[in-house]
């Protein structure tokens, strides 16, 4: 079978970076093609090109066989391939309906909007390809996954030959995960090819025919996903896990002052207590607004909140500061990642108190302590003089990890810590978060993966629509963690 899509010997540089170094690949109609490979190795850079938002150095792309150059963006778009970002970029306050049509507009679609038709369109495409939305919904009451369908129908919603999702699966819950992949495994039947960026070795073997590794600027292997398995997938990515890379568990420091307690109006208990050396992990609906709210981002109104023992009001999160607190949401581009400066300077930020007297700045001490949060967080190739602008997603995402466990502050809020992350950095990371809580510190963190909460928490709590759940004991051990790695539901989650 003529391959849809075929990249032959494609070479990318930027400045003295060779990021891709002579990529052949092929694509077949029908196939959910993973392509795998840790932070930095190229996939975003391959997608962009195969999308048309950057030209390859050298090298040839053929679509059905015919080769194919494309200027911008719209001409990959106009030969049929779409990619989804990982990055959503919908509009909240309109429609689902007005969201598919959006970019369409200049295409002539529609010069003056007929409302009805619009509707009825997008109706028919949601049908087409079996997706469950209201095209009359607001796109700000949906929820992520909701999003994320969105964002592929909006793909799908003129001639689409590739789609490219890029790391679709990142914070979705096990719910929605199942919702992802019925509509990928339809649309595969359907007869679109799919390429599938993830670091989830889950996403691989639930929804995934083909797979690709992508290391040192080209394409390792190329293989069915049948013929492997994920231990064997872990070894081609050469994931070198560290030897000590399951967190030792925290022992319950019951005479600890607690650090963090919130209190329900009219109850004796709290719902939620954080002592030193803890990580509490947060899973449920509200798990993300809680860690807002404790910020001072959203109104607490439910719960009164004491610090080291102390009733707070932190009506902004100026004051949670103050208090020690320390936020990294969710949405790297809301964490305040200032894209004009470099990796040092960024995580620098947060260190300025700590590295300055009444009129020097100790330069030297402030890259001293940029290397070793560095290092510990796995950084390897990427030099920490480089743009924040110019990093890889998973990069990113550990300098916003760096800078936060770079300061000063007692209680860390972490939302989806470990998104983006491949396998390797992520166990390095729960590793840094255990050595941080360690240091009489506290680690409170919300995420749609419980699996990981399980492997990585001391203990757990849902908190939905109906408040802070209980705490639960969070099972221990290696078989949690390396579950978690995989992307595999853990069996004993909670005890
Ligand atoms: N515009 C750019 N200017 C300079 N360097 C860039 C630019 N875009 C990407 N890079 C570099 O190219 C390399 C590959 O980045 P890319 O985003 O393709 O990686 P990735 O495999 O998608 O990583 P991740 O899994 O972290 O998303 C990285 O070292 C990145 O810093």
């Amino acid at each position: 079978m003529k391959p849809v899509l075929k990249a032959v010997n494609v070479h990318k540089q930027f400045g003295a970076s060779a990021v891709l170094r002579g990529v052949h690949f092929e694509l077949e109609r029908g196939q959910v093609h993973a392509v795998l490979g840790s932070n930095g190795a190229g996939k975003s850079t391959l997608m962009n090109i195969f999308s048309g938002i950057l030209a390859p150095d050298s090298g040839e792309l053929l679509l059905d066989g015919v080769p194919c150059y494309f200027s911008d963006a719209r001409a990959a778009r106009r030969e049929g391939i779409a990619m989804v970002h990982q990055e959503l970029s919908l509009v909240p306050a309109m429609t689902v309906a007005e969201n598919i049509f959006l970019t369409r507009w200049n295409d002539g679609w529609t010069k003056f909007v007929d409302e009805a038709a619009m509707m009825r369109a997008a109706a028919a495409l949601l049908a087409r390809f079996e997706i469950v939305l209201d095209p009359q919904q607001a796109v700000s009451e949906l929820t992520r996954a909701q999003q994320q369908l969105l964002e592929i129908a909006k793909a799908l919603s003129g001639k689409v030959r590739v789609l490219i999702l890029d790391e679709p699966s990142a914070n979705l819950s096990a719910a929605e995960l199942e919702l992802l992949y019925q509509t990928v495994r339809r649309l595969s039947l359907q007869g679109l090819a799919i390429i599938y960026i993830t670091h989830r070795l889950r996403d691989v073997f639930e929804v995934c025919n083909a797979l690709s590794i992508l290391r040192d600027g080209r394409i390792q292997h190329m293989l069915p996903v049948d013929a492997t398995s994920p231990q064997a997938v872990l070894t081609l990515l050469a994931a070198q896990l560290p030897a000590d890379w399951v967190p030792r568990k925290h022992m319950p420091m019951q005479e600890a002052a607690p650090l963090l307690q919130l209190h329900a109006k009219d109850e004796r208990h709290p719902a939620l207590t954080v002592v030193p050396g803890q990580i509490v992990g947060l899973s449920g609906d509200s798990a993300s607004a809680l860690l807002e709210t404790i910020f001072g981002l959203q109104p607490l109104t439910d719960y009164t909140l004491s610090l080291c023992g102390h009733a707070v009001q932190i009506s902004h999160p100026s004051e949670a500061i103050t208090h020690g607190l320390h936020l990294v949401p969710g949405d790297r581009r809301r964490a305040g990642l200032v894209m004009d400066l470099s990796v040092s300077e960024n995580i620098l930020l947060s260190l300025f108190e700590r590295i300055s007297s009444s009129l020097l700045i100790d330069e030297a001490r402030g890259q001293r302590i940029v290397s070793g949060l560095l290092h510990r967080l796995g950084w390897r190739a990427d030099d920490p003089a480089r743009e924040a602008r110019e990093l890889s997603g998973g990069h990113q995402q550990k300098v916003l990890m760096a800078r936060a466990l770079s300061t000063e502050g007692r209680i860390l809020l972490l939302d989806e810590p470990g998104s983006g992350m491949d396998v390797q950095a992520q166990a390095m990371l729960w590793q840094t978060v255990r050595h941080y809580a360690e240091q009489g510190n506290a680690v409170l963190m919300a995420s749609t993966d419980a699996a990981m909460l399980a492997a990585v928490c001391d203990t757990c709590h849902v908190v939905d629509s109906n408040g802070i759940g209980p705490p639960l004991a969070a099972a221990a051990g290696q078989h949690a963690l390396l579950g978690a790695l995989h992307g595999t539901p853990v069996v004993t989650r909670y005890q």
